[in-house]
């Protein structure tokens, strides 16, 4: 290209018309060393690496990153892997380059980043796509700004800490029901346990949410939500997510069904959104009996006289609609590595029985212990409970790998990490280096009990000022679940060939863990036996 131009230059017959290209052919040679002095200032690039691997789209791409961060050091870059489709692939020639992908390994690197420089560092790169299909009204895709600060304020008055009294009950009543339903022999392993999780979690979360339970086709349409946000990520698959100027074509040109596509599911998004909205404003905000992330945040606005005020409640409506979402496929992921490993460790289940004894040292133990239940108040102090979750938290964390984008251009030991670039922290392989867990691969509760290891609880819930807002709700659930579980059954493997989704796992010793935004065991290979069913045979 270079030779190119400057031999169109010397072929000018005119002075006067070279004098006219002087100015372009100066715009053009200051853009490639432009370019040329970016490039080398960017973190060492994968790409050799990555020719040899389709690596966005194969299987656990963190494992892969974890190896390559050993031979090129805590910081590399990536070029995304662009798929254009035949309409537009001629578009490669001439739009710039997208933006690189960054990839942090290691504690210093990652904490430097994402929690000192959390101010720059809590943005979300641009995903033209998702804005297409108005997922950025969902607080998790909403960029860092005034909106998000006041989405997470409403989150964090609901469901801090301070809340707790408020939704402990729910919380109690929840564990309870999932528990019976786990004493029925046909619901007590595999797909049937793992679909009365599920059952349980949305309730739980749409009913803190909305005041009520959800309905079959609310919960169906919620399921279709998420399966075209599944798609709208996923990586390579749109190229406008490279190339954004493809957003502004319109949806009636002959190879933009991308946009026909867009236009229906952000229909079916705001439907999700709205409609249950709207059924608790209308029913339930007279109803002294119920509380909910909406009702109690529209009785504030009344409260403070701007009921009805647009602004406000398109931001409850919004933000309401992202709790759902964010809060049960990573619980349900969370709870789900816990049982799968314990089912494999009888002897950390012991360990917690006897603590669990201990400190509750009361007639449901001594009675009957699979009609007692634990209270909220009384797991708080259980500390090698807590040394399991924290160990299987880092064993498979539910999200991986955290995305943010810088919201200025920076440099970090002479590496550029330019504004608006994709910048992935590493949290399985932070967990999985051997410097900080020894032997990482091995479940090792203990770790986390007798000896000061870094606790996986300041990572698995992200970071900086993006951290999970709905981390002390989440935490409260599944030490309840995990305590209450251990007390009533005793979790044994169960060898299930094939589950309905056709994963298999032949071989026990080894768990296999999904890929997606949240990782779960792929099979739910365990099986929850009543304790005193268990002593009677
Ligand atoms: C064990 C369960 C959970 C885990 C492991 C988890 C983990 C995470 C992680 C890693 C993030 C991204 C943080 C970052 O980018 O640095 C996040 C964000 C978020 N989580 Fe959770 N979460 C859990 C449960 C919940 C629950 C129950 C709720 C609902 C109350 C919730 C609501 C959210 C929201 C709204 C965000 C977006 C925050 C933002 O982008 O500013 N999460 N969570």
């Amino acid at each position: 290209m270079f030779p190119f131009v400057i031999s169109l230059y010397s072929l000018c017959p005119e002075s006067s018309m070279r004098i006219l290209a002087f100015p372009l052919v100066l715009c053009f040679i200051s853009f490639i060393v432009s370019k040329l002095l970016l490039t080398t200032k960017l973190p060492p690039e994968a790409r050799k690496l990555q020719r040899n691997n389709n690596q966005m789209l194969s299987d656990q791409p963190w494992k892969r990153y974890q190896a390559w961060s050993r031979t090129l050091g805590p910081i590399f870059s990536m070029r995304p892997t662009i798929h254009l489709g035949s309409h537009f692939g001629w578009l490669a020639w001439i739009l710039p380059a997208p933006d690189p992908t960054i990839i942090l390994d290691g504690l210093n690197t990652i904490t430097d980043l994402f929690q000192k420089q959390g101010e720059n560092f809590s943005d979300r790169p641009r995903w033209p796509m998702a804005e297409l299909l108005g997922r950025t009204e969902n607080v998790g895709f909403t960029y860092y700004g005034g909106r998000l600060k006041r989405a997470r304020a409403l989150l964090q008055s609901e469901f801090g800490s301070h809340k707790r009294s408020q939704w402990a009950p729910s919380i109690e009543q929840a564990v309870q029901q999932l528990v019976d339903y786990w004493k029925v022999p046909e619901q007590c392993s595999g797909d049937e346990a793992r679909r009365c999780l599920r059952r349980t979690l949305e309730s739980l979360m749409f009913r803190l949410t909305y005041g009520f339970e959800p309905s079959a086709d609310v919960l169906e349409l919620i399921k279709e939500v998420n399966n075209q946000t599944g798609a709208a990520f996923q990586p390579g698959r749109w190229a406008v997510n490279s190339f954004p100027l493809l957003s502004h074509i319109p949806y009636w040109v002959p190879g933009a069904e991308f946009q026909r596509w867009a236009m229906t599911a952000k229909a079916l998004f705001m439907k999700m959104v709205r409609e249950p909205y709207e059924k608790t404003k209308v029913n339930h905000l007279d109803n002294s009996d119920i509380s909910c992330f909406v009702v109690n945040h529209l009785r504030d606005m009344q409260w403070n006289g701007s009921v009805n005020s647009e602004p406000d409640e398109r931001l409850i409506m919004s933000t309401a609609g992202s709790i759902f979402t964010a809060g049960v496929d990573t619980t349900i992921a969370a709870v789900e590595t816990i049982l799968v490993l314990l089912s494999r460790h009888p002897h950390d289940q012991q360990f917690a029985l006897e603590e669990i004894v201990k400190t509750l040292s009361d007639e449901r133990l001594t009675l009957e212990p699979t009609t007692g239940f634990i209270r909220l108040a009384e797991v708080e102090n259980l500390p090698y409970v807590m040394s399991i979750i924290k160990e299987a938290l880092r064993f498979n964390p539910p999200v991986p790998v955290l995305t943010h984008s810088p919201l200025k251009d920076s440099v970090y030991k002479g590496w550029q990490i330019p504004r608006g670039s994709w910048v992935l922290a590493n949290i399985w392989s932070l967990f999985h280096t051997s410097s900080l867990y020894p032997s990482p691969n091995r479940f090792h509760p203990k770790r986390h009990y007798s000896s000061d290891a870094l606790d996986p609880l300041k990572f698995a819930f992200g970071m900086g000022r993006r951290v999970c807002p709905g981390i002390h709700l989440a935490m409260a659930f599944t030490t309840l679940l995990v305590a209450q579980t251990i007390m009533t059954f005793s979790i044994e493997p169960v060898s299930l060939l094939a589950d309905s989704a056709g994963h298999e796992e032949k071989d026990l010793s080894e768990i296999k863990f999904t890929t997606g935004l949240t990782s779960h065991p792929k099979v739910f290979s365990c099986k929850l036996v009543p304790r005193v069913a268990a002593l009677a045979t």
